[in-house]
């Protein structure tokens, strides 16, 4: 049943962590664009655009491509230019990338067991984040809509696994928040099993959200939660949250991305996709569907 999400996983090059690492976290060095232009020495203007033969071939780009950067089915490493990556992010776009907008979006069910969530062939994404990461608030900005998902300040807000039918066409998936702090052990223990449930029998998704908030430093169950996910090779794209709080007193977005960048770079033969958003701001919106669209069209065909 399975079967599917594996061959899936394995054609897009789902990233696997070498082993269960230790959680070491550095400061922010990895500047994606200064180390684009500085390791490739590209003329984006002199480079042919997404699909079509590059005109150099870089061995220093192809080899930064496989490592840092997000390449999807349909370029090749070498093609890679600067032009191609999403701002605020590690994505590069392809072929398959197309019609993006969510046009309309309705709310289809709340189950409590993978085996009772809607039943057909339509590709789904799934929010998978700690409580109060902004998961809820993530899809009413991606469909631009205030109250579809339902928000809130005090974490554990969501409870269900929550289905969105998009353009009807494809679903949104918003899922309970992990390590809601005040829950008991024995909660926790089976909101595991519930969710863990979900991903593992869940042929139809085609990648997992995992929602980091960038105003804070990286957590143990974060690291875990991607590493879990790498090693059934479901495939996940990073996404930050809360970066509009750029000028606050907290921990600034930067430094989180930094953070986890390192540890990618220690723990992953390649970087998974990531991307930096804002709820209240809207970054990222428009970039995060177009990276969507990529992953759901090549799915489709
Ligand atoms: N500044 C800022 N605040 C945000 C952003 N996204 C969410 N928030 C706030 O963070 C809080 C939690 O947001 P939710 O969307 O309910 O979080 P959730 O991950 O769905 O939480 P649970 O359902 O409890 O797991 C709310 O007060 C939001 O207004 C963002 O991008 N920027
Ligand atoms: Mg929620």
């Amino acid at each position: 049943m399975l079967l599917k999400l594996r061959i899936w996983s394995s054609r897009l090059g789902n990233p696997t962590p070498y082993s269960t690492p230790s959680l070491k976290l550095q400061p922010f060095r990895l500047n994606l664009r200064a180390h684009i232009s500085s390791s490739a020495e590209l003329n984006p203007d002199q480079l042919s655009a997404v699909g079509t033969a590059s005109k150099s071939v870089v061995p220093e780009t192809k080899k930064f491509a496989r490592k840092f950067l997000f390449v999807p089915p349909g370029v090749e490493p070498e093609e890679v230019t600067e032009k191609m990556v999403l701002p605020g992010s590690n994505i590069v776009i392809g072929p398959y990338a197309g019609h993006s907008q969510i046009k309309e979006i309705e709310f289809v069910k709340s189950s409590n067991r993978a085996k009772d969530c809607p039943r057909d062939e339509r590709p789904e994404f799934a929010i998978l984040g700690r409580s109060n990461v902004g998961k809820s608030s993530l899809i009413n900005t991606l469909v631009k809509r205030k109250e579809v998902a339902l928000t809130s300040k005090k974490p554990g807000k969501t409870q269900l696994i929550n289905h969105f039918l998009v353009n009807k066409s494809w679903y949104i998936v918003d899922l309970p928040g992990y390590g809601f702090a005040t829950a008991s052990e024995s909660e926790r223990m089976d909101w595991s099993a519930f969710t863990k449930g979900y991903f593992l029998n869940r042929e139809t998704l085609v990648a997992v959200l995992l929602l980091i908030d960038a105003t804070i430093p990286p957590k143990r169950i974060d690291i875990d939660c991607a590493n879990w996910l790498g090693r059934n090779n479901i495939p996940m794209t990073i996404v930050f949250t809360k970066c509009d709080k750029m000028k606050g007193k907290g921990r600034r977005p930067e430094e989180t991305l930094g953070a986890f960048q390192d540890f990618m770079k220690e723990n992953y033969k390649q970087h998974p996709p990531w991307i930096m958003t804002s709820s209240v701001s809207g970054l990222g919106r428009d970039e995060l569907l177009l990276h969507m669209s990529q992953l759901r069209n090549y799915w489709d065909q």
